[in-house]
Order: structure tokens, then sequence, then C-alpha cells
């Protein structure tokens, strides 16, 4: 198939409407490849409406949505989507608490080719490999061997990415990942979403502006369902519908 779109994902007059009420009214918005977007607006807006559309768990009511130019998102269920290469984080870890760090991995890693029903705990030497590769990038080597329950909050939003990562997503989701975090967690989780945006697509919503500063990439302002601004943090934040509606509320 011609692709239709040249972005990776293109969201096209996207409604939707919930017993008359508009979440999203006519948003339209592409994400390149190994682009990674912040998306801000007041409580609201339609952040997580959008993450919904994207993921295949809330359908428009209009609009178009399409990932890589050719793959419908509005027809397609949930589990088809992520195998697709669309991984979302919720704000909330899930991370397995009685397991190792390496052990969540390693379960990623597998259920990557479909054998988590039956997992056997050996591990071969690609795994162990991937395995390496992923501790280095979520700067979890030191702990390794410990269990989930004990890393800090930052640490297992991290461990819960690197599972995301198992899975070789094109494009990530993430949900107010800096919630919660010390200082030194949010700079440290603004460099890893960097680094991992040097190959994948990240979109990332949040309200904490400080992080959104240190991820220093384009920022789309949503209100009431559509796009209100786009450009650097500095840009929208200068937009006077912006300052309106985020002093208005
Ligand atoms: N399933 C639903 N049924 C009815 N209304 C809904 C539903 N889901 C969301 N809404 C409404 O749609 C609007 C947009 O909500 P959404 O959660 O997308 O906003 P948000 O930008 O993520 O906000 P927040 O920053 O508070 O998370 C809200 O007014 C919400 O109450």
């Amino acid at each position: 198939m011609e692709p239709i779109a040249q972005s990776l994902l293109y969201l096209d007059n996207i409604s939707v409407v919930f017993d008359g009420f508009r979440a999203l009214n006519k948003l339209s918005l592409t994400i390149e490849e190994a682009e990674m977007r912040a998306i801000i607006g007041p409580n609201g807006a339609g952040k997580t409406t959008m993450m919904d559309v994207i993921t295949g768990k809330t359908r428009p009511t209009a609009g178009e949505a399409l990932f890589a130019g050719v793959h419908d998102l509005t027809t397609m269920d949930e589990a088809d989507i992520a195998q697709l290469g669309i991984g979302r984080k919720f704000q909330t870890p899930t991370v397995f608490d009685m397991h190792t760090v390496e052990d969540n991995l390693l379960l990623a890693v597998k259920s990557d080719r479909r054998a988590f029903a039956n997992i056997s705990w050996r591990r071969t030497s690609h795994e162990k490999a991937r395995i390496g590769e992923l501790l280095e990038r979520i700067r979890l080597k030191d702990q390794r061997h410990r269990k989930a329950a004990e890393l800090s909050h930052g640490q297992k939003q991290w461990l819960e990415i690197g599972m995301l990562l198992a899975q070789e997503p094109r494009l990530l989701l993430v949900d107010e990942p800096a919630a919660g975090m010390t200082d030194q967690e949010t700079a440290d989780t603004a460099d890893l979403l960097r680094d991992i945006a040097r190959t994948r697509s990240v979109v990332v919503v949040e309200h904490d502006m400080q992080f959104v500063r240190d991820l220093d990439v384009k920022v789309t302002v949503l209100h009431e369902g559509s796009v209100l601004a786009e450009g650097s943090l500095d840009q929208v934040s200068a937009n006077e519908r912006v300052i309106e509606v985020y002093l208005g509320r």
C-alpha cells in the first residue's frame, strides 16, 4: 500500500463525543519518526482521550488516525495496535514487585516472542545481551538483582520504560512520567527519554513544566479537545491564548 501520510503518527480531525460532550474536537496532530513531543494542557483538555484513541482504547466519533502511513488505528483493537509497535506507559508503574529488576526485563523480552504463558527462566545469550543493554539504558545496572519492590518510585518508572523498550516500540506514549519524582529523578528521566527518542518516537503528556523544559522538544498545547498552540516551550508560554487558558482555570 502507498502511504497516505508520511508521518509516523497522523491524526486528522479526530473527534470523540461522550454523551454529547466533546472530549476531542477536530484534533489534528502529526508525529515524525524519532521525534519526541510534549503534550500539555489544563485538566480535561483531552490529553488522556487522545492517548486512548491512539492505542485503540477509545474509538473516535470522527476523523482519521494512521500509523506509519498505512495502518488505520480507528479500526484496530488494542492488542493489534500494541503489536504494531505502539507502547504506552501509564502513570502508575505496573512492574512485578516480587521479581528482580533483571527478571522483570526477562519477562518483557520473552513476552516479545509470545512465550508469556510458558516462561522458562533460562536465558539465551541473545536475551542476556538484550537485558544488559536495557539495564544500561534505563540506568539500573547496579540494581539488577534487587526486587522491584525495593526500588525508588523513579527507578520503578524506569524499569517499566525498560519493559516497554524490550518490545521495540516505534512509538512510545508516556503519561506524566515525572509525577512524584525527586528533582534528580525528573532530570534523569528527561535524559532517558531524550536518549530513547534518538531512535523512536515518544509522546509525553506532562504537567510539570520544569520537566517539559528539560525535554527541550516541540510542545503541543491542547485545550477543549483541540490544538491551541504548537512550538517551543518559550513560544507557547508567550502565546496569549495559552496564558489565558492557564491563568483562567
Ligand atoms: N469515558 C468518558 N465518558 C465521559 N466523559 C469522559 C470520558 N473520558 C473522559 N471524559 C471527559 O472528557 C474530557 C477530557 O478528558 P481527558 O481525561 O482526556 O483530559 P486530560 O487532558 O487528560 O485531563 P487531565 O490532565 O486531568 O488528565 C474530560 O472533561 C473528561 O471528564
